[in-house]
């Protein structure tokens, strides 16, 4: 076949596929020379040859053989043109650019910049998920396909899953990573089926090296989303193509979602985020306040501010965020510095919906369980040291952990006296510097409180 030949063919070959593909797929190709039974070209990529080879194989295949019938196979090799003896070496497409077109029309969403793994910080809820996602980041020989990740509300999914994305790209510029809510998947499928343009969207689809669908509990109920979203997974995996999929609970929590779905879910590594603990959440704090500092020089906060936000706000990061972001944005408006009056006045409502978390009954029952010991004997009447001192530990939590007022807190114990209660908390404060047993009980029970 001549250069001439390949030239008409294109011709036919852009009117099969569509002006679109024929640009993103065909035209880049770069024709080396046919030579038993096999067709040469050059690819920009290696990625980009194999998609050409699966999608459109056949059909290249047979027009080729409409000038030459003895054509079988076909070879896409990168840089294959200038190894070529049938046709002289002609420009070749810079393979970014080439690559480039493809990623662009991608349905994907927009990543956010600031969800690196250099802001991401680590602590003990989420260090496995962090690892497993590092590891895929790496690009390395796909090992668990798909990942999946899963956890509440604000705890890093989405964060995790853009640091892949970033991190992919930035080891290797020519990767097709697409990124998108199942939500936006399933609008894409709907709007495909509309237009007619089911084989652009499978095709679409299918074309990425990695695929990232975040809250795919989404997709839970909707059949023929589901549907489609099991053919593109199968695809992809036995592609060998790398998979990571978000959700707000495990795979076999997710109810309506069909079986053979969940257990392809299941089939690679399912990782959860579990609610941050104190010192995840100080730990966060700590580096955005840091990275505030920046955005408003000269902004002092209070030492203790950030140990209280994070033992008072849920676990729930964004909140955490929220506040802060409140924080720094009042007091450089009122150019005052960060302070506890300040968190009071600025922050009552945040604070206000999260003391609702923990509630003095649940730590009156913590603390009981914890020294063995009755509830009736916590709230009871009992002077011995054995009831005692767990109801002034229970009593500080109540004053440490919720914003109850020490008059409530002493009702709820058996109708004591605010000043009672009192001298329980300022009893345990000191206790707390001077015998290590009880401050460990207290650190253990506020851990198992707040988790
Ligand atoms: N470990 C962390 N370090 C730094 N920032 C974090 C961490 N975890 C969460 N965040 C921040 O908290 C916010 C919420 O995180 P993200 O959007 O990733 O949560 P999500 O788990 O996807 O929640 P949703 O289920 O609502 O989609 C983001 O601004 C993110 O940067």
């Amino acid at each position: 076949m001549t250069d001439e030949q390949w030239g008409a063919l294109q011709t036919t070959i852009c009117k099969t596929v569509g002006d679109n593909n024929y640009q993103t797929w065909i035209k880049p190709l770069r024709f080396c020379g046919l030579e038993g039974g096999v067709a040469r070209f050059d690819a920009p990529t290696n990625f980009f040859g194999n998609y050409v080879s699966q999608n459109f194989g056949d059909l290249l295949i047979s027009q080729i053989a409409s000038v030459n019938p003895g054509v079988r196979r076909l070879t896409f090799k990168v840089g294959d043109a200038a190894n070529s003896v049938a046709t002289p070496p002609a420009p070749k497409p810079e393979p970014a650019a080439a690559a480039q077109p493809a990623r662009d029309e991608l349905p994907g969403a927009p990543l956010d910049s600031r969800f690196t793994f250099d802001s991401f910080v680590v602590g003990k809820p989420n260090e496995l998920a962090h690892a497993a996602a590092k590891r895929v980041a790496e690009g390395g020989p796909v090992t668990f396909n798909p990942l999946f990740l899963y956890g509440g509300v604000g705890l890093g999914k989405t964060h995790l899953m853009h640091a892949i994305a970033w991190e992919l790209r930035a080891r290797n510029p020519g990767l097709v990573v697409l990124y998108l809510s199942a939500e936006q998947f399933m609008y894409r499928f709907v709007q495909a089926l509309r237009e007619r343009r089911m084989m652009d969207f499978k095709e679409m689809f299918r074309s990425v090296d990695v695929l990232m669908v975040d809250d795919v509990q989404f997709i839970a109920g909707k059949d023929s989303t589901q549907e489609e979203f099991f053919h593109t997974f199968n695809a992809l995996v036995d592609q060998n193509k790398q998979i990571i999929i978000s959700a707000d609970r495990a795979p076999d929590e997710i109810k309506d979602l069909e079986n053979r779905i969940r257990s392809r879910l299941q089939s690679g590594l399912v990782v959860d985020l579990h609610p941050t603990d104190y010192e995840l959440r100080l730990g966060i704090l700590q580096t955005k306040a840091e990275m505030y500092r920046a955005h408003y020089p000269g902004l002092q906060i209070d030492d203790g501010v950030l140990e209280f936000l994070a033992q008072r706000i849920s676990t729930n990061v964004r909140v955490l965020e929220g506040a802060l972001t409140r924080l720094f944005a009042f007091a450089s408006l009122v150019g005052k510095p960060i302070n506890m009056d300040l968190v009071h006045d600025s922050l009552a409502d945040v604070l206000r919906a999260s003391e609702r978390k923990i509630s003095i009954d649940e730590i009156q029952r913590k603390v009981a369980d914890h020294y063995n010991i009755r509830l009736s004997d916590i709230v009871g009447p009992k002077r011995v040291r054995t009831f005692a001192r767990p109801r002034q530990v229970a009593m500080y939590l109540c004053k440490q952990l919720t914003s109850r007022s020490l008059p409530e807190i002493g009702r709820r114990f058996g109708g004591r006296d605010h000043t009672t209660v009192m001298h329980g908390v300022r009893r345990i404060e000191e206790l707390r510097q001077q015998d290590g047993q009880i401050d460990e009980d207290v650190e253990m029970l506020r851990r198992a409180l707040e988790a």
